[in-house]
């Protein structure tokens, strides 16, 4: 159904000189940031830009040349191979009007980040950067900040309502028994709590601060080791200063209510191994309640702390693991990963779920890159899985045949129907980034980077650019044959031939993988 909206002609894109933050080294590359519009009434809040996000005007279908001239930031710093990753791709950025003065253009920001320390904890400073999206329908003007996901209203959470007032008036009171020591409560089980210890912080994202903890009294083997993904809340969200009668702070509470609730309550109902598990919370209220901060605001004065108890993966991110190790993964291991990546979309589209944020950094694995090369010719090979998918912070449930509007997902990663702002089927865009996912593993640069040897002309083209031209080709392997090689083909294609998910788990080079596994 979603195939036969037809997207824009192809839209002119005009390039125009940008700063750079060191033009002195030509090593340098730049990402580029490309400003997007939805909403003629919103505008940016310069002080929501990351350093080292680029910005270059494009003359998409919403912003006008003379507008995007007037914003300049400096360059994102980055190399664009795994060999030198200094930052990756950040999920696009939405900052609705606040208090900003109001500019003639409003915008959509694409900003850059992942420095692969993140995952390895060494120091790594939280980017205060904010995920996400602009909508193709107007948001309020009374919107106010930088937010979290930004849920549409066809796209409020699926909550469990059943328990709410009751529930949260009966709660027991959390025990406080030490800072590292956290009280969580198994999904359905909210009657029994349960401690973990915590070990070390092993990540951290724009919206959450993750740690490793492990059991307290190491009953359940499987929740020995656990991740705690911690909520980073807005800033203008915490402490006790903001005034809950303004209008702006009540929007925005209520969007980030929705955002977490929605991937709460997606996490909690997904099952399948190659997916990250939701084990548990450290407040009840926010898996029973449907409206949780709001409930436990009013209780606490002031945001209480979220934390989501998951599945912990040893390997930390694909990225990161792919960095350390200059992007050389065998080629069997690439088509073990990536067939578990299929079967794991698969899973969220047969369940209506599309994720929207499928990237290699959201990609974690199991063990560490060297323990899984070892457990080539172990039996245990094939009845493990290697890689969990994470973070759904931006999913969705869809109806059959339903389109989505919100442009959310991350600069590489996005899909040209996204980037050009008409109603997208989420199932294509999901496809696209698996063929920009395979084709980086293949290639160890993405897609739509600049080309190895560019012209200065060429890098200064947004990422953006070269997405809507579907201007990308073989390097490596442009005279190589692979089975993998269809699979990018026939994703990183226009919508109306793109594979679905369906196709590429019948392809040769998935198939040939999955028909093995015993899990
Ligand atoms: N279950 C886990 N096991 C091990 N590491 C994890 C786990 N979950 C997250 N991490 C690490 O923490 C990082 C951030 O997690 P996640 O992507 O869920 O946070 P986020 O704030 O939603 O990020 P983003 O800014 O991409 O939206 C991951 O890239 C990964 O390195």
């Amino acid at each position: 159904m979603s195939d036969k909206v037809q997207g824009p002609p192809t839209p002119k894109i005009h390039q125009q000189e940008f700063e750079s933050a060191d033009k002195s080294n030509p090593k340098l590359q730049a990402y580029h940031t490309p400003l997007l519009s939805a909403d003629p009434s919103t505008n940016k809040d310069p002080s929501s830009v990351h350093p080292h996000s680029l910005k270059v005007n494009t003359d998409l279908p919403v912003a006008s040349s003379q507008d995007l001239d007037q914003q300049k930031t400096p360059l994102s710093l980055v190399i664009s191979s795994f060999e030198n990753v200094q930052t990756l791709p950040t999920p696009m950025a939405y900052t609705p009007p606040a208090l900003q003065p109001r500019s003639p253009i409003d915008q959509l920001h694409v900003t850059k980040r992942r420095d692969p320390n993140r995952a390895r904890n060494l120091n790594a400073s939280p980017v205060t950067q904010q995920r996400y999206l602009s909508e193709l329908f107007p948001l309020p003007d009374s919107s106010g900040q930088r937010i979290t996901s930004l849920p549409t209203v066809s796209e409020a959470a699926t909550i469990d309502t059943s328990l709410d007032e009751d529930t949260v008036e009966n709660e027991k009171p959390l025990l406080d028994i030490g800072e590292d020591i956290l009280t969580g409560y198994l999904v359905d089980h909210y009657d029994e709590p349960l401690y973990w210890r915590k070990l070390n912080e092993i990540g951290t994202g724009n919206f959450s601060t993750v740690f490793c903890y492990e059991s307290v009294d190491q009953t359940h083997p499987e929740l020995r080791q656990v991740a705690v993904k911690r909520i980073k809340y807005p800033e203008e969200l915490r402490g006790n200063k903001w005034d809950d009668s303004e209008s702006k702070y009540t929007e925005l509470l209520s969007r980030l209510e929705s955002s977490l609730s929605r991937e709460l309550s997606v996490l909690k109902s997904l099952n399948h191994p190659c997916v990250v598990k939701l084990f548990g919370i450290n407040n009840p209220t926010f898996l029973q309640s449907g409206k949780p901060l709001k409930d436990l605001m009013s209780k606490n004065r002031g945001l209480p702390p979220c934390d989501m108890i998951m599945s912990y993966c040893a390997g930390g991110d694909l990225l990161t693991a792919a960095a350390d190790c200059n992007g050389k993964i065998e080629m069997w291991l690439i088509q073990r990963i990536f067939a578990e990546l299929t079967l794991a979309v698969k899973y969220l589209h047969e369940s209506r779920v599309i994720h929207r944020d499928l990237k290699l950094e959201n990609i974690l694995l199991k063990y560490p890159l060297p323990v899984l090369i070892g457990m080539k010719n172990s039996p245990l090979f094939l009845q493990t899985n290697f890689i969990e998918l994470a973070d759904f912070g931006l999913c969705k449930r869809i109806e059959p045949g339903e389109l989505s509007t919100a442009r959310c997902g991350s600069e590489d990663y996005v899909s040209p129907e996204i980037l050009m702002g008409v109603p997208y089927d989420g199932r294509l865009s999901d496809t696209w980034a698996l063929g920009v996912i395979l084709y980086g593993l293949l290639e160890r640069r993405l897609p739509f980077d600049p080309p190895p040897n560019a012209t200065a002309r060429q890098r200064n083209r947004a990422t953006a650019h070269r997405i809507a031209r579907y201007d990308w080709k073989w390097y490596h392997w442009a005279n190589t044959d692979s089975t993998a090689k269809e699979i990018v083909e026939n994703t990183l294609a226009r919508k109306t031939n793109r594979w679905m998910i369906d196709n590429i788990h019948e392809s040769q080079f998935v198939k040939e993988a999955v028909t093995q596994f015993a899990f």
